[in-house]
C-alpha cells in the first residue's frame, strides 16, 4: 500500500493506492478524520481493485464522512495512474457512479464525471423545487441577502449562488448555515460564483465536511451547469479557484468534463496515524 500527499489546484488529498492490497480497508471514520487532521488535508482518496474498471475510488471528507464524488481527487488519482504507465484511458467505479479519465497531450488528466443530475430528488432536496433557481436564500451578517442558487448533483450535492462581489463575501460565516439547512437532507456544498465573462468564472466553494478549500472540482462542474441553466455562461468555461484554474465543459449528452493542475507533493508514511 502506498500513500501520497497530492493536490489538485490546491485542494489537498491523501491518496492511498490499495490496488494490490489484500482484503478490505479497515479504516474507521475516526481513523480517517485523525489521519487528515494530522496532515491537514481536505479529503482522503482510496483506490481499490475493481472487477468492472481500472480501480474503485472512494472519498472521505476531513470530518470523516464518506461522500459520492470528488472531482479534483479523481483527477489526482488518474494523473497518478497515468504517471505509473497506465493506458491513456481509465475507468473508475465510485459511490457517485462510473467515471472515466483520459490523458491530454499536455500530460494533464481530464475526467468525465458523468451526467449532471438536476432533479430535486437527485440533489437531494427535502421538498420539490425548481433546481434552476431554488426558492432558498441566506441573510448576510452585514446586511443583504443571497437568493436563488442553482442546485446540481455531480454525484454529490451542490448549490451555486451567482454573486456580484466575491472578495467581501463572509463565506466561512454563511457556509455552515447553508450546509446544515433542512432543505438539504444530506447537507450540501455551497459555491459562490462571480461571472466575469460567459467563459470565465471566479469561484469559491465552502465544502460539506471540509469547509472553505482552495478548489473544488465537482463544485466547478456544478457552477458551470448551474450558471448555464440561469443563462449566465456558455457550456464551457475556465473556472478560477483560489488554488488554480479548472477548465470545465458540459457536453451535449449531459456529461461534465474537468481538468486542471495536479501536484504530487511527497510519499507519506501513515504508520502510527
Ligand atoms: N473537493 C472535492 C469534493 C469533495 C467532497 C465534498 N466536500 C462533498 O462532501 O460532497 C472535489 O474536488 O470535487
Amino acid at each position: 500500500m502506498t500513500a501520497y500527499a497530492m493536490n489538485g489546484a490546491g485542494n489537498a488529498f491523501i491518496v492511498i493506492d490499495r490496488r494490490l492490497a489484500a482484503g478490505p480497508s479497515a479504516y474507521s471514520e475516526q481513523d480517517i478524520a485523525a489521519m487528515l487532521a494530522v496532515h491537514a488535508f481536505d479529503q482522503l482518496i482510496v483506490l481499490d481493485p475493481s472487477d468492472d474498471a481500472d480501480a474503485d475510488l472512494r472519498v472521505w471528507n476531513s470530518d470523516g464522512g464518506e461522500v459520492g464524488a470528488c472531482g479534483n481527487g479523481t483527477r489526482a488519482a488518474a494523473w497518478l495512474l497515468f504517471e505509473d504507465g497506465a493506458k491513456p484511458h481509465l475507468r473508475f467505479t465510485s459511490a457517485g457512479g462510473l467515471m472515466s479519465a483520459q490523458r491530454l497531450a499536455s500530460g494533464a488528466a481530464e475526467v468525465d464525471l458523468g451526467p449532471a443530475r438536476l432533479d430535486w430528488r437527485q440533489i437531494p432536496l427535502s421538498l420539490p423545487m425548481d433546481t434552476v433557481r431554488l426558492d432558498f436564500g441566506v441573510n448576510l451578517p452585514g446586511g443583504g441577502r443571497l437568493e436563488g442558487p442553482g442546485a446540481v448533483s455531480m454525484g454529490n450535492p451542490h448549490v451555486v449562488f451567482a454573486v456580484e462581489d466575491l472578495v467581501r463575501l463572509p463565506i466561512t460565516e454563511i457556509g455552515p448555515d447553508i450546509e446544515h439547512d433542512p432543505l438539504f437532507p444530506e447537507r450540501v456544498n455551497s459555491g459562490f460564483a462571480q461571472v466575469r465573462d460567459r467563459d470565465d468564472i471566479r469561484l469559491k466553494v465552502f465544502e460539506r465536511g471540509a469547509g472553505l478549500t482552495l478548489a473544488c472540482g465537482t463544485g466547478a462542474c456544478a457552477a458551470l451547469v448551474a450558471l448555464h441553466r440561469q443563462g449566465l455562461v456558455d457550456r464551457e468555461a475556465l473556472i478560477e479557484a483560489d488554488g488554480g484554474k479548472l477548465p470545465v465543459r458540459w457536453d451535449s449528452e449531459g456529461h461534465v468534463h474537468l481538468s486542471g493542475p495536479v501536484v504530487l507533493e511527497r510519499e507519506l508514511d501513515l504508520r502510527g496515524v
